[in-house]
């Protein structure tokens, strides 16, 4: 969950995994940096698109100056791991395609559904299960989610600005992101009556209570 938007990473190697990676990257808005000797298709689209950028040669160590992370994903396990030494000498974390272990953190299947975001790791033990848990969210929470955190975004700034009590606060949030709850708050009305929402909310607290 690293804040990457604008963040300069650098990417080691141009094929199908770099593609994978820098993918995630620029969902996540980071400036991405490319070295390597070739580019798939799509990763020379994105070339002259302007999406990023990328040097046709071996990385240099000082070109990893000023990275918030590196992603080491050549075919090369000793350029990878030299990559990935380059990294931690400037105190960078790097990613290790080939070595998991070896890196300094993981990539986990990623599910996007507006600022919802479920993510699953198998610690490098088998990665194909990571994507197959996150395809399966997939199915459980679909596109209305983007929608429906947006709501929620609202409805709980307002229960922040009208409930004082910071454990009736905690309470009413909780009954407010039910399946059920989430349908209702899509009706505009809700978010235009404060008072009546938290009544609503309240109402909602203690029935969950029973
Ligand atoms: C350790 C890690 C390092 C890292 O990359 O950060 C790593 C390492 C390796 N992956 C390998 C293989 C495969 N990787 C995938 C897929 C994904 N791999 C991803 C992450 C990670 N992979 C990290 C651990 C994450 C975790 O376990 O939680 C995902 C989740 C995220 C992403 O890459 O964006 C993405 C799914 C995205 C999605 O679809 O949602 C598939 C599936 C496929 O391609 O069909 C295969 C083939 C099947 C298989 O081998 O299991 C190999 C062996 C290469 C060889 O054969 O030599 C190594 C090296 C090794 O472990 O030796
Ligand atoms: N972490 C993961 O999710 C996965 C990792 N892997 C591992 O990742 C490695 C890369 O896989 P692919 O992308 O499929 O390989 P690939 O062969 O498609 O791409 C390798 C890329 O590295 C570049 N390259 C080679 N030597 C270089 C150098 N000295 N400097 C800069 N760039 C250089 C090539 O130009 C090419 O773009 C595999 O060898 C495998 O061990 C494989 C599958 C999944």
């Amino acid at each position: 969950m690293l804040n990457l938007e604008g963040r300069r990473c650098v990417v080691i190697g141009g094929g199908s995994v770099a593609e994978r990676k820098i993918s995630g990257l620029l969902e996540a808005g980071a400036a991405v940096s490319v070295f390597s000797l070739g580019l798939t298709e799509h990763l020379r689209e994105l070339v002259h698109a302007g999406k990023i950028e990328w040097a046709k040669r071996p990385m240099q160590d000082e070109d990893l100056d000023g990275a918030a992370l590196v992603f080491a994903a050549t075919d090369r396990q000793d350029i990878n791991a030299q990559a990935a030494q380059a990294a931690r000498a400037r105190g960078i974390h790097a990613n290790v395609a080939d070595d998991g272990a070896g890196g300094d953190f993981i990539v986990p299947a990623v599910l996007r559904r507006g600022d919802l975001i479920v993510t699953a790791s198998t610690s490098g033990a088998a990665p194909a299960l990571a994507a197959r848990v996150v395809n399966e969210m997939a199915v459980r929470y679909g596109p209305e989610y983007a929608e429906y955190v947006k709501v929620l975004e609202t409805v709980r700034s307002i229960v922040k600005s009208e409930v004082e009590d910071s454990s009736e606060r905690r309470k009413l949030l909780n009954a407010a992101v039910t399946e059920d709850a989430l349908e209702e708050w899509r009706s505009a009305s809700w978010l235009q009556d404060k008072g009546k929402l938290v009544e609503r909310l309240r109402q909602r607290a203690n029935y969950t209570r029973g």
